[in-house]
């Protein structure tokens, strides 16, 4: 069912000459609801929000906004209202009137811009700071005015192009919160793109993970970490360890694996059916390697040698060594568990629930 709030994105197929920057996207994000597209730099994300607000049109296929067809509908005829990276606020205006500027553009009295604004600055939690000019307020408080300009127009979908990524580290954190509580405050529809996947995981009702112009999978944060469907999205969002295999055979839901660190075994991801011989590769992600312990199933048993182990304050990652592969485990800094020492010899065990099995496909490029 389709509610008059919902985009559909109905097969979108975007193409720069012979290049497709977004192929075959199809998806419907629900009114009201926090949506991110996440994807490395050049994978489509940009263009696709251009596409939904107007700028675009798409080569293929086409978008709905409230069950409508928006061919032929341009930017500001739509419900969208767009935020940049760059803020472009004017500096020397009160912050008041940078809230109104749309109001003032669409002709509406001066009376009616201030109260609007100041409306608006009680939902962005800057009440009283009307008459403050903008270079003195914070980073985060201008983002926040920002947010409030756009809403002045009242879209009901507002959509965000990594609007956090010029903001330094502990003040980007504290937006994700911010800018979740304004969107189930205001009630509008967030489509929000970000290659940074602590952003997408923490504030969205539900992620759309692209690679290439392709939308590899649509799910809820924790959908997203724990039953990744492809290779890509295991390996691009948060950190795993990447075992390739061939199939021996499968059981159920459960696929084993011959692998270069012994026969392993795991959830054959995305409820897939796998035979002897095909190429796949068994994801563990680092927590869910335990040390040392005998598993319940008794599989999942790989042996190694400690090469290092990093103290990162609330974990310690060990770095083990089986052969040419270095698996990463991380365990929790209990202030109990003493550091380990490197060239020990140690086992690491896992549930064959905690690891996903997939087929062999495109990565993503894990920094050095
Ligand atoms: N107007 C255009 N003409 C030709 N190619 C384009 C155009 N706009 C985008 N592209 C190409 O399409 C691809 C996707 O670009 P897009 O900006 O959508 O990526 P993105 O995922 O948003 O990346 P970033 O995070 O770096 O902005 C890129 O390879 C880009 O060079």
């Amino acid at each position: 069912m389709t509610s008059s709030k919902d985009i559909v994105l109905d097969h979108v197929s975007i193409r720069f000459g012979s290049y497709t920057a977004v192929d075959n996207a199809f998806l419907t994000i629900r009114g009201g609801e926090f949506f991110s597209f996440l994807g490395p730099s050049g994978c489509g994300k940009t263009t696709l929000l251009r596409c939904i607000s107007g700028f675009v049109d798409p080569t293929e296929g086409r978008v709905m906004i409230g069950g409508r067809d928006m061919r032929n509908v341009g930017p500001n005829r739509r419900p969208t209202a767009l935020i940049f990276q760059n803020l472009a606020l004017f500096p020397l205006m009160s912050v008041a009137d940078n809230i109104a500027f749309p109001l003032e553009v669409r002709g509406i009295g001066r009376k009616e811009r201030r109260r609007r604004a100041d409306e608006l600055l009680d939902m962005i939690a800057l009440p009283g700071t009307g008459d403050k000019k903008v270079h003195e307020l914070s980073g985060g408080q201008r983002q926040r005015v920002a947010i409030a300009r756009a809403l002045a127009v009242e879209p009901d979908i507002l959509l965000l192009d990594e609007p956090l990524s010029a903001l330094d580290l502990k003040l980007r954190q504290h937006m994700r919160t911010e800018l979740r509580t304004i969107q189930q405050r205001v009630g509008l529809t967030f489509i929000y793109i970000t290659h940074d996947q602590g952003e997408a995981l923490t504030m969205s009702d539900r992620v759309a993970v692209m690679n290439t112009g392709v939308i590899e999978q649509v799910d809820a944060p924790e959908a997203i970490y724990n039953r990744p469907r492809t290779a890509f999205v295991a390996s691009f969002v948060g950190e795993n360890n990447a075992i390739p295999g061939t199939v021996r055979g499968q059981d159920g839901g459960i696929a084993t694996l011959d692998t270069p660190v012994g026969v392993l075994s795991g959830i054959a991801a995305g409820g897939r059916h796998y035979k002897a011989g095909d190429s796949c590769i068994l994801f563990v992600r680092p927590e869910r390697l335990v040390l040392g312990t005998a598993s319940a199933d008794g599989a999942n048993r790989i042996s190694g040698t400690l090469e290092k182990e990093e103290f990162e304050g609330n974990i310690r990652i060990a770095f083990v060594r089986v052969g040419e592969f270095v698996l990463k485990l991380s365990r929790v800094n209990d202030g109990l568990a003493a550091p380990l020492a490197s060239g020990a010899p140690v086992t690491l065990d896992f549930q064959a629930a905690d690891a996903a099995v997939l087929p062999v496909s495109s990565m993503a490029e894990v920094d050095a």
